[in-house]
């Protein structure tokens, strides 16, 4: 079945998700298997990327997603693992009242080698998702939880061997140094700074 055909109606437990070819003859949105997560996407243009350059790539199509979903455009493992072409923003987020061209931002990863991938080049694939839409209430305090603070590493690392669940001798979280502004444990909830990068209004 046609992704873009109007007269199918979805089978029951499909989401429906309207197409417009921006770009008529190109394929897609594609699912390559019937049980795979992602659809694929194709390039509108031929693209050459030098070694760690990036370019916005059009792919022909424009989406009408239905309220409290939206799309995510992941980078394909394929071209990740033979060529190092990822995406710069992945996962790349489609909002559900976006009808403009999905667009593709690739980079180039490679330290040597350049690559030039054609019109019609599978690029990387659109996985469609239910999202929740938050209420964001400001609090004093967070409510406990095993985890606490402890993140950036906090288990023991990438190692086998790893110290996952000992505890640290030093009476610290177990994170070593902060990381950044937004990592200590008052950031988000007590820093004014932090409401105010967070878009939280007083009293909201
Ligand atoms: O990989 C991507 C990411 C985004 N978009 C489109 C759909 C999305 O709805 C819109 C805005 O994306 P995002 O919110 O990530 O961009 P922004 O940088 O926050 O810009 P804006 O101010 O337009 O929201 O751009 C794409 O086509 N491809």
């Amino acid at each position: 079945m046609s992704a873009t055909d109007p007269t199918t109606p979805a089978p029951p437990g499909r989401v429906e998700v309207l197409v417009r070819r921006t770009d008529p003859r190109l394929a897609g949105p594609v699912y390559a298997q019937p049980s795979d997560a992602g659809a694929d996407l194709v390039a509108a243009s031929d693209v050459t990327l030098g070694p760690g350059e990036r370019a916005v790539v059009g792919t022909g199509l424009a989406i009408a997603l239905p309220e409290g979903y939206a799309a995510f455009v992941h980078p394909r493992s394929g071209l990740a693992a033979r060529y190092g072409v990822t995406l710069v923003n992945a996962p790349g987020t489609v909002d559900a009242g976006y009808r403009g061209e999905i667009k593709v931002v690739l980079i180039n990863t490679d330290r040597s080698e350049t690559i030039t991938l054609r019109r019609g080049d599978r690029i990387a694939q659109l996985v469609v998702q239910r999202v929740e839409h938050a209420v964001f209430r400001e609090v004093a305090e967070l409510p406990d939880s095993v985890r606490g603070v402890g993140g950036f590493g906090s288990t023991g690392g990438f190692g086998s061997g790893s110290t996952a669940g000992v505890a640290p001798t030093d009476g610290s979280d177990g994170s070593g140094a902060e990381v950044g502004a937004g990592a200590g444990a008052g950031a988000g909830a007590a820093g004014a700074t932090g409401r105010e990068a967070a878009g939280v209004r007083p009293g909201a």
